[in-house]
């Protein structure tokens, strides 16, 4: 599949989100990260603003729920229109009912791994996955240090994808950058989500074509 790149908006001006979605007019997805201070140390945004930025940008958008209770709001985020839609194994007690809610209401069902979570116990989830997010830091906070303790990971999840046919992306997401994102792609990842390597450069459209260069082989 080609590279994908998903500018992650947390490092971007929360208060011009819609100017700051259209200067990434060539990101194929925007990714957004919902976090409720419980699932994980920080609170940044919910529903209603993902309507208002759905209004705003033609860029399909990449739901990241990091919430205590993604079986209780993924579908309403679906349902709003995001293109995916991404619930953690941490956090989510249904979770097969929950990917299955988020394709029938038309968005691509996502799965994320933290960076201490192993793969393995989900692999008979893979039918029901569209995507696999695997954490590259600590979720929480934008700007952090890659973990490169996560690159087998991202080796196995490739191996078990192609094991079920290949059909799922493979996402990282956290300190994706120009220094790193040859290595995930060398590992198997195929869909990147980067903040401030995007959102923290001077231009941002050259940022995502460069990182896109670097991750096509
Ligand atoms: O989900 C998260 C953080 O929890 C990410 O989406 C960050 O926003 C990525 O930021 P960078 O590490 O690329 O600056």
């Amino acid at each position: 599949m080609a590279v994908q790149i998903s500018p992650s908006i947390l490092s971007a001006d929360f208060a011009r989100l819609a100017d700051e979605a259209a200067r990434v007019p060539n990101a194929d997805w925007l990714h957004v990260d919902v976090m409720d201070n419980h699932f994980v140390p920080n609170l940044t945004l919910g529903l209603p603003v993902v309507e208002a930025l759905l209004k705003a940008t033609s860029t399909p958008i990449d739901c990241h729920l990091m919430i205590e209770d993604p079986d209780r709001w993924a579908p309403a985020y679906a349902e709003a229109g995001a293109g995916s839609v991404t619930i953690h194994a941490e956090a989510a007690k249904a979770p097969v009912r929950t990917l299955r809610q988020i394709r029938a209401a038309g968005a691509r069902s996502g799965f994320a791994l933290n960076p201490a979570t192993a793969v393995e116990p989900y692999e008979d989830l893979l039918p029901e996955i569209d995507m696999l997010l695997l954490m590259t830091v600590e979720p929480g906070f934008g700007g952090q240090k890659f973990l490169d303790v996560v690159l087998p990971k991202i080796r196995r999840a490739r191996e078990l994808i192609a094991k079920h046919g290949g059909q799922v992306w493979l996402q990282v997401d956290g300190g994706v950058a120009a220094d790193t994102i040859e290595r995930c792609a060398e590992a198997g990842a195929d869909v990147f989500v980067a903040g401030s390597a995007v959102y923290g450069a001077a231009d941002p459209y050259t940022a995502i074509e460069h990182l896109r260069s670097l991750a096509t082989t």
